[in-house]
């Protein structure tokens, strides 16, 4: 009954290292540098391991961390095994300014581990490429130009003058004169960063514009204003993204003062509003529920005058369930009569469209963009970019629609699930260890819970300045919304970049919090890290977004393109990491889009680039660190150190807090203090565990719902939980996953052999014996496990958990407001 991803944390390893070390694949010269550090890290004289063979490698001995007994597994509930942890653990491990001693508990993380499939030895390098030709650039500046498009001279102008863009993307280039001169419905497909946005902003505006600009610029005597109609309505399926689009469009509008444009997204007062589409407004951006709501109760907007209907990010829109919004916006814009002129006089025939246009755009092709092509476009031009378009080369067109950008380089980790921890810090911290080569990185995590335990884990524990209190009220409002959200790093920084700065957001988080921390992370001028769910694969516009490391694969191919898109625009470089582990998820890489090879990499090259230095621990610990440790060891401390926090007994304020909660209760049940029945007291909890535990078992149902094509690689059965909580700090498996995915966990761990026990102790634990007041309490919550309503993620793997994690998801999407995602 032993789960040995448990037992071994509390193992001392009577054998040196070396043996538990095992290098496979990769270049020669890797695995002999890598074989050599690990022997030196193995040399007993330098690296005494065991309570009595001091010195030790770390210098403080803050805390006596007696060395624990293996003991068998408990079915007891959490808490008691919380309680049983901390005393064996050592009751000092989170005490502020406590080192470690490593060697004394030694985290087996390199043993019992599987072994890749991937031929390393024969894998491409990412150095073995040319960089390619960017694929979503602007076009070269002497063939092609803004001028060139059909558009006046005054955008052309105000786009390279005041935005200083040259020349348009191939998107921009095929879609603009198509708007311009044709009123027919149009589906845009091109890459992400590929500039869809201007492609659909700028024939519309320039249509608009002509009802007051005659065609040699001067203006018309009588000029449209915000009250003489609403021409155009774009849908976007999040707040965020509506936001980007509007900062987009009111841009572009500086050119043509006289023109308004708004959003109704939700997050405000619906009053307030209404009072701005009562003031007027021609061009509208807005969610589909929101506008549908607005479309009912709303009396002041008239449709009558739209002629543009454009859907960005249409199969998302689809995803979130907005198919009847949709339904219902198209039909009611169709369904009024068609206005000549509007209610001033001003002719509209003739340079506004003749019909009603629909535009709707992706980057991917799912099922549901053909239905949704279904509902809201008729006999539609399909406009996209040909390889010919980006090249300039007589070569037969290939569409290059549903790619990853052409220079973005693609590599994956393949890491077994106890190192995937160590590898993200290690990962993170090479990545910042020259200053100036990353700016920003983007972590993608499958779920909500998820996103809040690594930013806790991973930032600071030093609270960070609060403005000055001469500090404007702006900056005083968007500290108060972030100071849940960002925080110095630790960890990842680096002499080189001794400020990282950690940002999070996901689904779950108040609007003007959302909005205050994307706003944050854009700004942020020192480098920056922002951890969150696929809420950000969408659209999101960061220029100097470097890299995006998807810590979780996606949970369809199609989001792995967007999620991979948020660097690389507009003809930049970027870089993507996937992380997978060993097995099943190996053959992912077969069907992701690349246009080079996605290139494997060790993920002992990782960790030895990354622990080549010390790590630097969070403020309230103190590194003793030798510069003589080697990256294994300093694997193994680092792991150490991550589950001894979450351990370490909470503050003495928690204790506090929950006698105060203890006291709140009484009071709470009605019943006169004296006769309340006395509560027993139950040990606080870190909530740093709790957060782990939490973000475990989400992450595991999260696991459940991959798109059934895709479960051949995601396949729940494989998972080891044990190991699997390694990766959450956890040394053992939390219960109350649910939804019979712990089964079958366990039934595949049983039946592979080896590791019988731990699958035994991983079904009790995991299917929550003991663990019911957690269980309820999720039940409660509704929980969110993937804040994201994916249909597709529903099938016959685990139908039961697919079931009750649609049901928690929906009354998640009900009660935290409908773009609720994260
Ligand atoms: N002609 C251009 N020249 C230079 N930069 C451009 C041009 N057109 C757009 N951009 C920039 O390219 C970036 C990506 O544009 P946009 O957000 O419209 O891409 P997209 O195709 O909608 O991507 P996604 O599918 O990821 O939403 C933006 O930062 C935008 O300012």
């Amino acid at each position: 009954m032993a789960d040995d991803g448990m037992l071994l944390n509390f193992e001392i390893p009577d054998a040196p290292l070396k043996t538990q070390v095992k290098f496979k694949g990769g270049r020669w010269r890797d695995r002999l540098k890598a074989q050599r550090s690990a022997k030196q890290s193995a040399t007993p004289t330098k690296q005494p391991r065991g309570p009595s063979s001091a010195p030790h490698t770390h210098q403080h001995h803050d805390y006596d961390a007696s060395r624990p007994t293996k003991r068998p597994r408990t079915d007891d509930g959490d808490s008691q095994r919380h309680a049983k942890l901390q005393k064996t653990a050592g009751s000092a491990v989170g005490a502020p300014s406590h080192a470690l001693r490593t060697g004394q508990i030694s985290s087996s993380l390199f043993s019992k581990n599987p072994t890749a499939v991937t031929d390393f030895e024969n894998a491409p390098v990412v150095d073995d490429f040319e960089p390619a030709k960017p694929s979503n650039a602007p076009l070269s500046e002497e063939a092609e130009s803004f001028f060139s498009l059909g558009l006046s001279r005054r955008i052309a102008q105000h786009l390279t003058t005041k935005l200083e863009m040259k020349a348009p993307t191939a998107i921009q280039k095929n879609t603009v004169p198509q708007l311009i001169k044709d009123d027919s419905d149009a589906f845009l497909q091109a890459e992400t960063g590929s500039g869809k946005t201007l492609a659909y902003l700028l024939p519309i505006v320039h249509r608009i514009m002509a009802l007051s600009v005659n065609p040699d610029g001067t203006l018309k005597d009588t000029k449209v204003h915000r009250n003489s109609g609403l021409f155009a309505i774009v849908l976007g399926p999040t707040r965020e993204l509506c936001k980007q689009i509007a900062v987009v469009l009111e841009k572009l509008l500086r050119c043509a003062p006289w023109l308004v444009c708004t959003t109704v997204i939700g997050g405000e007062s619906k009053k307030s509003e209404k009072a701005r589409l009562r003031k007027g407004v021609n061009i509208l951006v807005a969610t589909p529920g929101r506008l549908a709501d607005h479309l009912d109760n709303t009396k002041v907007l008239d449709v009558g005058t739209v002629r543009w209907l454009v859907l960005d990010e249409g199969d998302r829109m689809m995803e979130m369930g907005f198919e009847d919004d949709i339904k219902a916006i198209v039909g009611k814009i169709r369904a009024g009569k068609l206005l000549k002129e509007n209610a001033e006089g001003v002719v509209l025939e003739g340079i506004l469209p003749s019909r009603r246009v629909t535009v709707l755009c992706s980057a991917t092709m799912k099922m549901n963009v053909q239905r949704l092509g279904e509902i809201s476009l008729v006999d539609a031009v399909h406009i996209t970019v040909s390889k010919t378009d980006v090249d300039g080369e007589a070569e037969a067109a290939t569409e290059a629609a549903f790619a990853a950008p052409s220079q973005l380089k693609q590599s994956c980790i393949v890491t077994p699930a106890k190192l995937r921890l160590v590898t993200l810090i290690a990962l993170l911290k090479s990545t910042f260890a020259r200053r100036g080569s990353v700016m920003k990185a983007i972590i993608f995590i499958s779920c909500a819970d998820s996103v809040d335990f690594h930013y806790e884990l991973l930032k600071d524990t030093k609270p960070p300045e609060p403005p000055a209190p001469d500090a404007s009220p702006d900056k005083q409002g968007s500290h108060a919304n972030t100071e849940q959200t960002v925080a110095p790093a630790a960890y990842v920084t680096s002499p080189a970049n001794p400020k990282v700065v950690l940002h999070k957001l996901h689904g779950s988080l108040p609007q003007p919090v959302r909005s205050a921390t994307l706003n944050a992370f854009a700004k942020c001028k020192d480098p920056a890290v922002l951890i969150t769910t696929d809420i950000s694969s969408r659209g999101l516009d960061v220029p100097s977004v470097d890299l995006v490391i998807e810590y979780d694969p996606a949970f369809a191919v199609a989001d792995h393109v967007h999620r991979i898109g948020r660097t690389a625009r507009a003809g930049r470089p970027g870089k993507a990491v996937l992380f997978l582990m060993p097995g099943c998820e190996e053959g992912y890489t077969s069907i992701l889009p690349a246009s080079t090879p996605i290139v494997p990499q060790l993920y002992e090259s990782i960790l030895q680039k990354g622990l080549a230095t010390a790590v630097n621990l969070p403020s309230t610990y103190t590194s003793a660190e030798t510069e003589k440790q080697t990256w294994t060891t300093r694997a193994e401390s680092l792991q150490l150190h991550l589950e001894q926090r979450l351990l370490a007994a909470p503050s003495a304020n928690a204790d506090d807090d929950a006698e105060a909660e203890g006291q709140d209760q009484g009071k709470g049940s009605g019943k006169p203090k004296s006769k309340a029945k006395p509560k027993k007291k139950l040990a606080p909890e870190n909530p740093l565990l709790v957060s782990g535990r939490q973000a475990f078992r989400s992450h595991i149902r999260a696991y459940a719902t991959h798109v059934r094509e895709e479960r051949v690689y995601f396949d729940i059965t494989q998972l080891h939980l044990g190991h699997m909580a390694k990766a959450f700090a956890l040394r053992e498996t939390p219960g109350g996953i649910g939804g019979g995915v712990s089964r079958r966990a366990h039934k595949a761990t049983t039946s592979k052999g080896g590791s019988g026990g731990t699958a035994a102790a991983n079904a009790t634990a995991a299917d929550g014996s003991g663990d019911g007041g957690e269980k309820k309490k999720k039940a409660r919550s509704g929980g969110k496990a993937r804040d994201d309503d994916d249909e597709d993620g529903v099938g016959n793997v685990d139908e039961d958990a697919a079931k009750r994690m649609k049901e928690k998801l929906k009354m998640m999407m009900n009660a935290a407001g409908e773009f609720n995602i994260g």
